[in-house]
């Protein structure tokens, strides 16, 4: 068969291939709750593997998901952390170290008691017989509003709950200003789903049941107002069932579980340390517009493609339904920095069959010099949206050499989506500064370099760890 035969049947399959990206789902689908990217960091083989799985792309709502998360609003939403666990665990004492630790003005602290319903007249009257510890205690519905508030960015009141009174003070509010980090911390917040859906990370405190009590004793004598024996018989009769009921099973929704909570200051020193990550993400994300960081390694291919222009496109199953999905831009290019560049390549193969793929190999000479020695591209490049691949964003050198030949090619800046697994905060800067106009699609963006140029803490060398050509 003729070159340009075989060109142009390969051409006819390029496309990406979403069998199910409806467009309902692009406008409703919300950004799946965030995996873990350490599991990528285990082997880059397995990363890669799962972006080659076709299952993943099969899945519309996946892709959906990935292109709702590259609107500017969703990248600068708050990270919201929920803290639970059973009464006196020591939640409040746990939230109030990261936020000393922290020492940062862009964390503000939510509290489930301050939803608190007011009692009426006639449930004051007998508050020793009213159940504080049962979900419908809460006014779940305005924590839910004051949330929202707050993830939208706007300050919110939030009501100030009197426990010796049970009930809130009706004429102040506390004013709590939109915040980079939310904690929300209270008996309950693992119960509802909707609240949980809020939530990007959840912490359970897990405190032994003798050392709540007493604790509990001491803190509702002091300062709740409470006699022991009140505080004793509230507990058997409503405050140990509902945590058998509620707040145990809701356990199971925590990420991480703090044994002995306020004592462990090894879990509250690693969790401040993923909420400083998670900042320095966030500026960047502010500084930079283009850059999007996606919360599974998985997607970022998926989510490369739901930058590229598309249009609404009709069909007729077999079945005879009519189906609506979307049609990608047909001219598109995958371009990979050799050589491990080149792991990404199944996973874009699966998205988009028969996708033309170009290489660029870059040498590296010494540690700051940078070679390109090859490089082959389809010959009509310029015309084509180019997705550049390369797993490890460093220095940024190697990138920006890549991107430079590019537009030397003819390729517009603004249709150059570089992708990529692990990112430096220095690697980031060099490339946005240079190429404002690139779109860096990345799954998590690390601490920095090293004083070897190397990403901390990284992954090692990417290429052979994949290849297997590691000792
Ligand atoms: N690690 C700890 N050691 C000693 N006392 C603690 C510790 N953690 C909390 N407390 C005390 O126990 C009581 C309950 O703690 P708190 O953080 O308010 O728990 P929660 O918010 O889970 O109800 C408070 O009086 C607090 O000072
Ligand atoms: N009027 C009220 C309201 C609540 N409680 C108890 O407070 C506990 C929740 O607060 P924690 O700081 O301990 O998490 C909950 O167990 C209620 O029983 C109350 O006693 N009176
Ligand atoms: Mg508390």
């Amino acid at each position: 068969m003729p070159e340009k035969a075989v060109d142009d049947v390969m051409e006819a399959a390029v496309g990406a291939h979403f069998s199910g990206l409806r467009l309902e789902a692009l406008r409703l689908s919300s950004p799946s709750s965030p995996s873990s990217p350490s599991s990528a960091r285990a082997s880059p083989a397995a990363a890669a593997a799962a972006h080659s799985n076709g299952a993943v792309y099969a899945n519309g709502t996946a892709a959906a998901a990935a292109v709702e998360l590259a609107s500017p609003t969703a990248a600068r939403q708050p990270f919201v952390i929920g803290v639970s666990g059973g009464t006196a665990s020591g939640k409040t004492t746990v939230c109030d170290m990261i936020i000393q630790q922290l020492h940062d003005h862009r964390v503000v602290l939510v509290n489930q008691d301050s939803f608190y319903r007011g009692l009426t007249a006639e449930e004051s009257a007998r508050a020793q017989d009213y159940n504080f510890d049962h979900p419908d205690a809460f006014d779940t519905e305005q924590l839910l509003e004051c949330m929202g508030q707050l993830k939208r960015a706007q300050p919110v009141n939030v009501p100030i709950y009197d426990f010796k009174k049970h009930r809130r003070c009706s004429e102040s509010f506390r004013k709590v200003n939109a915040s980079d980090v939310i904690i929300l911390e209270g008996i309950l917040v693992f119960h509802d789903q909707r609240v949980r859906n809020l939530m990007d990370m959840k912490i359970f405190v897990d405190t032994d049941a003798d050392i709540r009590l007493a604790r509990r004793i001491r803190r509702d004598t002091v300062e709740r107002g409470r006699d022991i024996s009140s505080v004793l018989d509230q507990y058997g009769r409503f405050v140990k069932p509902a945590f058998d009921d509620f707040v145990l099973p809701s356990k199971k929704y925590a990420d991480v579980i703090i044994p002995r909570g306020g004592d462990n200051h090894v879990a509250v020193d690693l969790i401040v340390e993923h909420i400083r990550t998670k900042l320095g993400q966030h500026d960047l994300c502010k500084i930079y517009p283009n850059v999007h960081v996606v919360q599974s390694t998985f997607q970022v291919v998926e989510h490369g493609l739901g930058h590229l222009p598309f249009t609404e496109k009709q069909v007729i199953t077999p079945t005879g339904s009519v189906y609506m999905g979307v049609d990608f831009c047909k001219k598109l290019c995958g371009v990979s920095i050799v050589r491990s560049g080149e792991s990404m390549e199944n996973a874009l193969r699966a998205c988009c069959k028969g996708i033309k793929i170009g290489k660029i190999l870059i040498h590296r000479v010494g540690d700051n010099g940078q070679q390109l020695v090859y490089h082959k591209l389809p010959m009509d490049i310029a015309e084509r949206h180019v997705l550049l691949m390369d797993p490890v964003l460093g220095t940024g050198n190697s990138a920006n050499q890549a991107i430079d030949l590019l537009i030397r090619k003819g390729v517009p800046e603004d249709r150059i989506i570089f992708l990529n697994l692990i990112s430096a905060p220095e690697g980031i800067q060099c490339v946005c500064k240079r190429f404002p106009l690139v779109k860096i699609v990345t799954s998590e963006i690390d601490y920095g370099l090293n004083e070897e140029f190397r990403v901390i803490p990284g992954l090692g060398e990417y290429g052979d760890r994949y290849f297997g050509t590691d000792n």
